[in-house]
């Protein structure tokens, strides 16, 4: 814990995010800003998966509709729909990456991939335009391989050594890494190899999650080893690591009733509460002076954006504030139990329901 009760961090972006379509995304996307954040890297995983350019700009008007202070920065879904020249036209149109998901490993991925070599023209398209490539770094569960969500990840890095190869000018994120074995990984490439770490990994070990519906996310919360070499290299302000959420909502319907074939939703919704809790958690194992490098700064300086939102302009310095929330108020400073839509038909549950941040945002 730090002796610090204020802090700023200069301009909060979160480098992978799902604000879904619909009332749900109605709900959600204005939940971007209350968390504090003024960027959002948007993912491409809706019904049906935005696999062209017009696709991905109506989708940010559309978000733009519901919230227009915050950037959205979009991204496409790597599909066989996907050419060359449809990556030139995506770049000139502002689109910024494509997330590659392999096919069936989580929400909305039956169109996912199957094989990365067909895709090396994009790629070889990707790197000459310099657009990043986003890959959900796990492998399709296999039981004769041995393979399943435990050690789908590890399994996964030879694919993005593989890649970074092949393309080493092509920047690429690994999202959301959950292991030791993917942190190292990611030291080991060059510059141009980056990776997101979400809060809830941050929080969450294998325990949490097995029986606990509302924490079950893909990839899953690895072992307390992973979760500290996540802790680790976020204190040691390595500058090719930084937050991505993965905030992912689902109906709470979805999460509670775990009637399919597939079980419960896989997703952790986290936006609306985002820079005090990863605040916290940095507080919690002493890294309180790395959240401006982490949450702003590593990301930006990745992706090569730097502005902030206008609306955070008009501000002032464009900083947004937190306060530490003395323990006698931590009650008053709790989770809602759940986010509703207006008119009553979308509701999700949040990460944290029902449980006091100890910080709190008092200027954005
Ligand atoms: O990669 C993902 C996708 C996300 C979603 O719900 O869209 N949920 C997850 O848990 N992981």
């Amino acid at each position: 814990m730090s002796s610090l009760t204020e802090i700023s961090v200069s301009s909060p972006a979160d480098f992978h995010v799902h604000l879904r379509q619909g009332p749900m995304s109605s709900l959600v996307t204005p939940h971007v800003r209350e968390g504090g954040f003024s960027l959002a890297y948007v993912m491409p995983n809706l019904k049906p998966p935005i696999t062209t350019t017009e696709q991905a700009l109506a989708y940010k008007h559309d978000l733009e509709k519901i919230d227009p202070s915050v950037h959205y920065l979009m991204t496409l879904y790597l599909s066989p729909e996907l050419t060359p020249d449809e990556i030139r036209k995506a770049k000139r149109a502002g689109i910024v990456g494509v997330k590659s998901y392999p096919r069936g490993v989580t929400t909305n991925s039956d169109g996912g991939i199957e094989s990365y070599e067909v895709y090396y023209p994009v790629f070889e398209a990707m790197q000459e335009v310099d657009m990043v490539l986003n890959l959900h770094g796990e492998v399709p569960s296999d039981a004769s391989a041995n393979v399943h969500i435990l050690n789908a990840e590890p399994t996964f890095l030879p694919h993005l050594f593989a890649l970074h190869a092949a393309f080493p000018r092509l920047r690429i994120v690994l999202e959301h890494a959950t292991t030791r074995a993917a942190i190292e990984a990611v030291k080991s490439c060059g510059n141009t190899v980056g990776c997101t770490i979400t809060p809830h990994h941050l929080a969450l070990t294998v325990d949490d999650w097995a029986g606990q519906a509302l924490n079950f996310c893909k990839p899953v919360a690895k072992y307390p080893d992973d979760r500290q070499a996540l802790r680790q290299v976020i204190k040691e302000g390595h500058p090719r690591f930084f937050l991505g959420s993965d905030s992912a909502p689902h109906p709470s319907h979805a999460k509670t009733t775990c009637a399919t074939d597939h079980g419960c939703a896989a997703g952790i919704y986290t936006s609306p509460i985002l820079l005090p809790l990863v605040t916290d958690l940095l507080d919690s194992f002493g890294a309180l002076d790395k959240v401006d490098g982490f949450v702003s700064r590593f990301g930006r300086e990745f992706y090569k954006v730097e502005e902030v939102a206008p609306a955070l302009r008009d501000g002032g310095d464009g900083g947004v504030v937190l306060r530490q929330v003395p323990p006698e108020r931590l009650q008053d400073n709790r989770v809602p139990e759940r986010y509703v839509s207006a008119n009553g038909q979308e509701d999700v549950i949040p990460f944290w329901a029902g449980r006091g941040i100890r910080w709190e945002i008092v200027k954005q």
